[in-house]
This record gives structure tokens, C-alpha cells and sequence, in this order.
């Protein structure tokens, strides 16, 4: 009945409520003139009319599957349905005076009452998205199905709103076309869908398929503190009177959930977005205290769970900075010799946190398939990958595969923002999770995996706790890249991943776990001493044979693949230092490795070895062996990621600028590719940057930066609070 009076428009609706008695026969029969074109309308008399399901022909089973699909409907969003099977339940369901009949009916009346809610949170949604016309239906359904009076009226001057900016979108859309705008190479902003998401409340979805690199929202800060500054505001009539109007509506939105409430049940895990249920695992504990006072002398309970909200939904505003010197471009474009002092320092300048009413409806994801990124105060979001339709939407809130293991990511998730990641990464099996942190096989003949007690916990987990997704995952993992892994058997038996930590997967040999961790410990001392030496500036050739010495012996239990041996290899001289050996002066390979770095940039946090093997690599002056290694770890990287990953074109950067240095005419290929890497991530359109992967923005402008594509001092980029 309420999907019926919904597609009553608006004129009509406007003339029977002006009526009166005299009018009833002009009204109805204008009504029944609309209403009979209308398929719903003639169901709906079946159905009235119908002895099986008319109000007479009660009938407790068929109500009670009614009721059940209804949920059903209601936890996976489609709201149409859901209502039209709760009226249709409430029509059959006996009346009479056996209790549990009667407590059906008082839950259908009030399940129903629930979809109020989410017909109204829809609606506010799809207009924060700019889905005016959807917003509109949505409210006007909302406002239907509200019974008093107020209520209703709030809604109205709600509907009055959305229906002028949604006028203001059309002509605007108009006139974009006409001004011949719209052949643009910008792809057109895509209307997303709100939608529920199993585990994960709330999220967004596409409603077609969208290609790469598309722009898919868009949206101007609901509330933005510029750097640490906040301004507070008291009269003597309490914090409520000064208030803005919006931001008592987005407190009364956030405070209004009870316990009652159907909309919470369906998604327990994330209550303190709701409730503040869970407010002191998200807040610090001074921020929990200063609650407290606050909620003693103002808003009660309310002043914290709006603090959750912001802390679980801010994002934090990054501006990014270079300082680099410009040389003039040589036949590459903007590319120079390392011995020009060309550099591409690229700082993130943290500006500020800002709250985005939509955008905070995107979920995380450790396999991210969009990026956030913002110019001046505006958010930006792009598809990193092809998105089919219906697929979630989602983006990474910081850790992502590839750079951290499952447990660490699964645990700054909890700490931060406390949920638990219900994400593909973190609930399939997947290659990198499993050869991030591996140990080699103590067999030398055998190429074979070897994982600690952590790692093999939480792959284990996840074959627990998401029964049924291994066996495919496992097929995935054999066909992915496997000409380099074909060593790495991976066994499933009865549904169960045979892992045993210190065994390898390959040919079972037992690696005796604890001294191979120690081993490891003291080798990676010894390459933190050679940083802090770089740091200092007083390098020794002790220090440096250590940490050559310990690269040998990292090379020796770690698996190949391990990330951290990875990202040592490729910047340690293959030949071991000799004794005696003379290194430069400090300056001068500092002078000369400053192309290789820029601050805050590593793609995880190994960067230390990095750094400080990169330059002693360049200390020895041996480019050809970096040239390989680069090129190995190249190798490396599109096994854990593909081949277009930006960790990839990060390679191809230094791989590049070590071939031009040798003038090396392959560096051109290097070149190439690096750009079509980038242009596929990275797009200028009316001025802005589009930036791929969230902790790879900076790679991402250095490498555009080093093609000529982007002028460091103009984009900010955006990412979610790390
Ligand atoms: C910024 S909000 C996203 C929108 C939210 N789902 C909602 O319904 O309002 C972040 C919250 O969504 C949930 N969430 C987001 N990503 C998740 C994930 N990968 N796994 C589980 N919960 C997730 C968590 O409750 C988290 O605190």
C-alpha cells in the first residue's frame, strides 16, 4: 500500500489533501484514473479480494514465512520487498487471542515501523550521494509510512530541499551538455548504491559495471578541522542552543538508534557507530574521560557516541609537497642522470580531518578496489580496477595486502577502529599473505615455503572462521604466477589447509623456527646500525660488512619471496664487500642517491633497510648489479601483486633511472611502462590527480612527476585516517 501511495504524484497527492466533502467524487475519480494504469494497484485488489489472502483469510504459517522473508529482504536492503511482505503478513496474520499470535502481529507492526527508518536513512544517503531522484522516492515512502504529524512535516521540508537541488543538478547537467562538456574524457559521476553488506553494516555498491580509473563520487566536507586547530563555542544556555541546525540532525541521526532497533541487530559488530556501545576500544582513554564530563553537563551519552563516530568516519586531509629541484628535460621528458642532482622529494602534509556524510559509507577493504584522494576540500573517489556491477565498493583505511601480513592488519584494524576485517584478504587464502613473512626450506634442494607459528595461525583462521572459500582460493593460488611458485605445494584435505608451522609445504622438512628467528633478529640489528651510521654520517667499513654479512644470511633462511628479503636484495651489492674496501664520501653518494629517495614513501615498513642498502649500494658504484637486482625484484613484485601494481612502477622508477645512468637504451622500455602503468592510475582531468592505492599516492606523483604529467605544488590527495 505504501509502494502504491508512493507513486502518487505529487500534484495529485497535493489535490485530495486540499479537499473537502464536496470534492470526494472529482478526487476519487481522478485518483482511480491514475491508479488503474497502474499493475501494483490491480494486484493489490486481488489480493484484498482474494479468499486465500484477503484480511478475512488469516492464516498463521503463511504470515510467519511472510515475516520471515521480510527479514530476510530487510537485512539485504531491498526495502521493497521487504515492506510489501510485511503488509502482506499483517493482512493474513490471525488476530486473535492466543498471545504468540498477537506478539506477531505487534512485531510485524513494529518490523515494519523499522523500515521507516531505513527507508528515511536511504533517502538522506542517496541525497548526500547526489541520487536526488532515488532520495526523493525513498523519503517520500518514509514519509507514508510516519504516523504523526511533526514527523511528517520534518520530512516534507526535507523532500522540499532535495527536490530543488535535484532541479539545480538537471539544469546543471543540462547545461553541461550543452556547453559541450560532457565529451569530456572525465567519465560522468556514477550513482552508487547504499547498500547492507553481510558483516559489514552499511556499504556502497556499483550498480553497473565501471571501468577503470572512473570518478565515482564526489562530495564537499559535511565538517572540516584544519590542522590541530578546533573551535569550541559556549553560551550560557549550553552548548545545544549554539549548535547548527545540521549538526543537531547529524547527532540526533547517530544518537537515535535503541537497542530495540532491528536496523542494530543486523549488524552487531559495528555498534558503536550506532550506539557508542563500544566507544572505549575506539577512543583514548582521555578522550573517554572529557566524554564523560561532557556528557555529565550536556548532551548525556550522546556527546561520546558522536566522538565515536568521528573518530571511527574522520579522514584525514593530506597535501603533498615537493621540494625538488627541476633540470632541464633530456630525451626522456623530465628524467635526468643521477649525477644532476635531480631529485623527487614528495612530503605528505597532513592538513587536516574532514567528515564526509557519504563518503563515510565506503568500507575498508585489504584488497581495495577504489582510491580516496581530495583537491582543496573535496573528495574524490576513483575505481583502482574494473568494478562489476553490484560488487562492494570499498577502499583501504590504511593496511592492505601486500604490504602487511594478515595478523598485523587484522590488528590495527581492531585497535583503530576496532572491527574485525571481514574482507577477501583477510578471509581467503591468497598468495601474498602466505610468502610475505615465509622462511626458505632448510632443505637446499628445495625451494619450498616455510611459515612461523603467526603467519600459519591466521591463515588457518581464516579457513576456520570462513568455512567453504579455501578450496578455490586454492585452485587461484595454482594458477597464479606459478612459474614461480610451483614449488609450493599447497595440500587440502577433507576441506582442511595442511599447514604446520616450521614444516615446509613443500617437501615438509622441519626449519628449526627459533633459531632461525634469532638469526634473523641479528641480522636486521646490523642493518639498523648501518642506518643509524647513514643517519649519523659515520659510516664504517665494519658497519657496512656487517650488514653485507647480514643480507647473507637473511638470503639464507628467508624464503625469496619474503618481502623483507626483497626489499633488501635489490639494493644490496649481489658481490660481498670485499675487506678493505673504501667507500666514498658520505655527500657524494648522498648527492647521488637523493633521486632514489623521498621521504614518508616506502610502501611498508621496511624502509629502513631500504634506505640504508640502497645508499650503501650506491656507495659501491656497481649500477650493473643494481640494474639486475632491480629487475629481480621486479620479478618479485608481480608475482605478489600482478603486473600493473603501482609497487611495480615504484620498481620501474629506480629500475629506470639506474639504466639511464648507465645509458643503458632499455631504459626507454623501463619508461614506458612506468607510464602506462601510471596513466592507467593516475588521470588529469580539470586539473587533478587521481592516485591509486592509498599508501602508494607519493610513488604514484613521483613517477607522474618524473613524466612530466604532474605539477607537484598543485594536487592534495586524500586518504582515510591511518
Ligand atoms: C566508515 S564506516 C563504514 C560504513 C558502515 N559500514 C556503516 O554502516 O555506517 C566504518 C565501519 O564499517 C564497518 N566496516 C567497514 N569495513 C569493514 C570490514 N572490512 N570488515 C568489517 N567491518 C567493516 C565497521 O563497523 C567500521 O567501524
Amino acid at each position: 500500500m505504501e509502494k502504491l501511495k508512493s507513486m502518487v504524484p505529487d500534484r495529485l497527492k497535493q489535490i485530495v489533501a486540499d479537499s473537502n466533502a464536496d470534492d470526494l467524487h472529482s478526487t476519487s475519480s481522478s485518483l482511480l484514473h491514475f491508479l488503474k494504469n497502474l499493475s501494483q494497484f490491480h494486484q493489490m485488489i486481488r489480493d484484498l479480494t482474494d479468499l486465500e489472502a484477503a484480511l478475512c483469510a488469516k492464516n498463521k504459517d503463511a504470515a510467519l514465512e511472510l515475516k520471515q522473508k521480510a527479514n530476510k529482504c530487510y537485512s539485504h536492503g531491498d526495502y521493497d520487498t521487504a515492506l510489501a511482505s510485511y503488509s502482506q503478513a499483517l493482512r493474513i496474520a490471525p488476530t486473535d487471542a492466543i498471545d504468540m499470535d498477537k506478539s506477531l502481529v505487534a512485531t510485524l507492526y513494529l518490523n515494519r515501523a523499522s523500515l521507516f527508518l531505513a527507508w528515511y536513512r536511504r533517502g538522506k544517503a542517496n541525497a548526500a550521494l547526489g541520487n536526488y531522484k532515488d532520495a526523493i522516492h525513498d523519503l517520500d515512502v518514509a514519509k507514508n509510512m510516519e504516523l504523526s504529524l511533526g514527523g511528517k512535516k520534518q520530512i516534507e521540508s526535507e523532500l522540499k530541499i532535495i527536490a530543488g537541488q535535484y532541479e539545480g543538478t538537471s539544469y546543471r547537467r543540462v547545461q553541461h551538455i550543452e556547453n559541450g562538456l560532457g565529451n569530456l574524457n572525465e567519465p560522468h559521476q556514477i550513482n552508487l548504491l547504499c547498500v547492507a553488506m553481510p558483516d559489514k553494516g552499511r556499504g556502497m555498491a556499483s550498480p553497473c559495471d565501471i571501468p577503470q580509473a572512473s570518478l565515482v563520487h564526489k562530495e564537499e566536507p559535511y565538517a572540516l578541522a584544519r590542522g590541530e586547530t578546533i573551535s569550541y563555542y559556549r553560551t550560557k544556555n549550553g552548548i545545544d542552543d549554539i549548535l547548527p541546525n545540521n549538526l543537531k540532525e547529524y547527532i540526533a541521526e547517530v544518537t537515535s538508534c535503541s537497542d530495540s532497533d532491528p536496523y542494530v541487530e543486523c549488524f552487531p559488530e559495528h555498534k558503536h557507530e550506532c550506539l557508542g556501545v563500544h566507544w572505549p576500544a575506539v577512543l583514548p582513554s582521555e578522550i573517554v574521560l572529557a566524554g564523560r564530563i561532557l556528557a555529565n553537563l550536556y548532551l548525556k551519552e550522546e556527546t561520546i557516541i558522536l566522538v565515536s563516530q568521528i573518530r571511527v568516519n574522520a579522514m584525514a586531509v593530506i597535501r603533498m609537497k615537493s621540494t625538488d629541484v627541476h633540470c632541464p628535460p633530456d630525451q626522456f621528458g623530465k628524467f635526468s642522470h643521477i649525477g644532476d642532482a635531480l631529485t623527487s622529494s614528495v612530503d605528505q602534509v597532513p592538513v587536516g580531518k574532514a567528515i564526509y556524510i557519504a563518503g563515510s559509507l565506503f568500507n575498508h577493504s585489504c584488497q581495495p578496489n577504489i582510491h580516496a584522494y581530495f583537491l582543496s576540500r573535496t573528495l574524490f573517489i576513483r575505481t583502482t580496477e574494473h568494478v562489476a556491477a553490484g560488487c562492494p565498493l570499498e577502499l583501504s583505511y590504511g593496511p592492505q595486502v601486500g604490504q602487511w601480513g594478515c595478523k598485523d592488519r587484522l590488528k590495527f584494524l581492531e585497535d583503530k577502529y576496532s572491527f574485525r576485517c571481514q574482507c577477501i584478504g583477510c578471509s581467503q587464502l591468497n598468495l601474498s599473505d602466505l610468502v610475505l613473512n615465509a622462511f626458505h626450506c632448510v632443505n637446499p634442494n628445495c625451494d619450498g615455503v616455510v611459515l612461523d607459528g603467526c603467519v600459519s595461525n591466521s591463515e588457518l583462521n581464516k579457513l576456520r572462521n570462513f568455512p567453504g572459500v579455501p578450496k578455490m582460493q586454492v585452485d587461484e593460488l595454482n594458477n597464479a604466477h606459478i612459474d614461480n611458485v610451483d614449488h609450493l605445494v599447497l595440500e587440502l584435505s577433507n576441506n582442511s589447509f595442511n599447514i604446520q608451522p616450521g614444516y615446509c609445504l613443500n617437501c615438509g622438512s622441519n626449519c628449526d623456527l627459533e633459531a632461525s628467528h634469532k638469526a634473523m633478529r641479528n641480522a636486521w640489528i646490523c642493518m639498523e646500525r648501518l642506518q643509524d651510521a647513514i643517519v649519523s654520517k659515520e659510516i664504517s667499513t665494519t658497519i657496512l660488512s656487517d650488514a653485507s654479512k647480514g643480507l647473507g644470511v637473511l638470503r639464507s633462511i628467508l624464503h625469496r619471496y619474503n618481502r623483507r628479503l626483497q626489499r633488501v636484495i635489490w639494493d644490496m651489492t649481489p658481490e660481498p664487500l670485499k675487506e678493505g674496501f673504501i667507500w666514498p664520501n658520505p655527500t657524494i653518494f648522498r648527492q647521488r642517491m637523493r633521486l632514489f629517495f623521498f621521504k614518508e614513501t616506502f610502501i611498508d615498513g621496511f624502509n629502513g633497510a631500504e634506505d640504508n642498502l640502497a645508499q650503501a649500494f650506491c656507495l659501491v658504484g656497481d649500477f650493473q648489479s643494481a640494474r639486475d637486482h632491480c629487475k629481480a625484484s621486479i620479478k618479485i613484485l608481480e608475482m605478489l601483486y600482478g603486473n600493473d601494481h603501482i609497487a611495480i612502477g615504484y620498481e620501474l622508477v629506480k629500475l629506470s633511472t639506474i639504466q639511464l645512468s648507465l645509458g643503458d637504451p632499455h631504459a626507454a622500455d623501463a619508461i614506458n611502462r612506468l607510464g602506462l602503468i601510471f596513466v592507467r592510475l593516475l588521470l588529469r582531468a580539470s586539473n587533478e590527480v587521481c592516485v591509486a592505492t592509498t599508501s602508494s599516492n607519493v610513488m604514484i606523483l613521483k613517477g607522474a612527476y618524473l613524466l612530466g604529467q604532474v605539477d607537484l605544488e598543485g594536487p592534495c590527495i586524500f586518504k582515510p585516517t591511518t
